[in-house]
């Protein structure tokens, strides 16, 4: 082969020239990438460990407490429809959460999948974008499955600081997934829990969350302990505050099981035909939801039971005379319902976002 100065090149020769020269090129393509994106900005994917490295309980409550205040009582600082919810066959669900929160200074829109069947994977997955609401600029990609975990268990700690007795001591977990791990962590924040029980169905899951839950830096080996309960109904016994974080369609929590002074997170039953709660307990309880347009559009514990939201937990904090007859009218028992909230997430990765650039 001649090439164009006329000097022979033999055909392996030729061979490895060819790659050479092809290896340039993918290096000169990359480079240019590389460049492109520095200046146009190419937004940050921020893993779940690194979420896990920013985020504190200690910040994070007080962010979602916020938020849920402006949800319920500031409605022109903040725009967020309801999610969508797109079926994918019988075995999952894709849910689309934006937001804007200007006190949060968050534009912001969740993508995430909820597989309850997954095994081997998490049963939720997904991005959260954090958008500049000043030019509209994508800033960031988050893992959603921490953001969703934290923030989740932020609003119950904080639902609990208002609802439960604060010299709460034993906390039952119903469900042992990401949901009931990080339920412990952020109520462990804010109560001095002695006595953590956990139960739910499968007992080598059962086992492993106990023994996360002695891992975590939360766990104070001198004063708490773990009990793995083979019923719902021993795992509530005498409990001070019961987190239900199940995938279960049918409720999980009676009433009857309940002692006079408790208060429950009831974060599983998102969809119109599920529910933990046994009719007993929504009857008998002063119930709050984080929103009420939520909680009677997407959960049977709501709809099935027909049950009656008595306030939002925003509305709530910042208006707790409004709600104190209601709330003695109906005895001890108090139950926060969860759906989760665009805003939640909206100010959750606004937090980490401004944790990173402060590093
Ligand atoms: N309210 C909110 O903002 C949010 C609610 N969720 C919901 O909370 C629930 C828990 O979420 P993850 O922990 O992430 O799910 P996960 O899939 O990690 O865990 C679900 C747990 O429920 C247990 N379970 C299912 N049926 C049960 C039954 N009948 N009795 C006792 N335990 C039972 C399973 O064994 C498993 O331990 C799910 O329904 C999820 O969709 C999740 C994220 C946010
Ligand atoms: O708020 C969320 O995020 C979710 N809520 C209900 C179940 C799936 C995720």
């Amino acid at each position: 082969m001649y090439l164009s100065n006329l000097s022979y090149v033999s055909e392996p020769a030729l061979d490895s020239l060819t790659l050479a020269v092809s290896i340039e090129i993918q290096k000169k393509i990359t480079v240019t990438m590389a460049t492109t994106q520095q200046q146009h900005g190419t937004p940050p994917f921020i893993s779940g460990q690194e979420i896990k490295g920013l985020l504190s309980y200690e910040d994070l409550i007080p962010t979602v407490e916020r938020s849920l205040i402006t949800y319920s009582t500031k409605k022109s600082e903040f725009c967020q429809p309801m999610r969508t919810k797109v079926d994918s066959g019988s075995t999952g669900l894709l849910l689309t959460m934006p937001c804007y929160s200007a006190p949060d200074s968050a534009l912001a829109c969740k993508l995430v999948t909820v597989f309850p069947g997954n095994t081997d994977l998490p049963s939720h997955q997904g991005i959260v974008t954090l958008f500049d609401p000043e030019s509209g600029s994508l800033q960031a990609l988050m893992d959603a499955e921490e953001i969703t975990c934290m923030r989740t268990a932020a609003a119950s700690a904080v639902a609990s600081r208002h609802l439960a007795h604060p010299q709460s001591r034993t906390l039952a977990l119903l469900g042992s997934g990401a949901q009931a791990f990080s339920h412990f962590e952020a109520i462990a924040t804010l109560f001095a829990i002695e006595c953590i029980r956990v139960h739910s169905r499968n007992p080598e899951k059962r086992a492993a969350l106990v023994e996360k839950i002695m891992l975590s830096a939360k766990f104070k080996p001198d004063v708490m302990k773990v009990e793995d309960c083979e019923s719902a109904k021993a795992a509530v016994d005498q409990a001070d505050i019961v987190c239900t974080v199940t995938s279960s369609r049918d409720p999980v929590l009676r009433a009857d099981w309940l002692p006079r002074l408790c208060h429950v997170n009831a974060v599983g039953a998102c969809r119109p035909d599920q529910r933990e709660l046994d009719e007993s307990v929504t009857s008998a309880a002063f119930l709050v939801a984080d929103s009420r347009e939520s909680a009677s559009s997407e959960s049977g514990d709501v709809i099935v039971n027909k049950a009656t939201v008595h306030a939002e937990l925003g509305e709530l904090i910042a208006h707790p005379e409004r709600f104190r007859e209601a709330r003695a009218s109906r005895g001890g028992l108090t139950v926060f319902k969860s759906l989760g909230l665009g805003i939640e997430d909206a100010a959750t990765a606004r937090l980490v976002w401004d944790l990173r650039m402060k590093e």
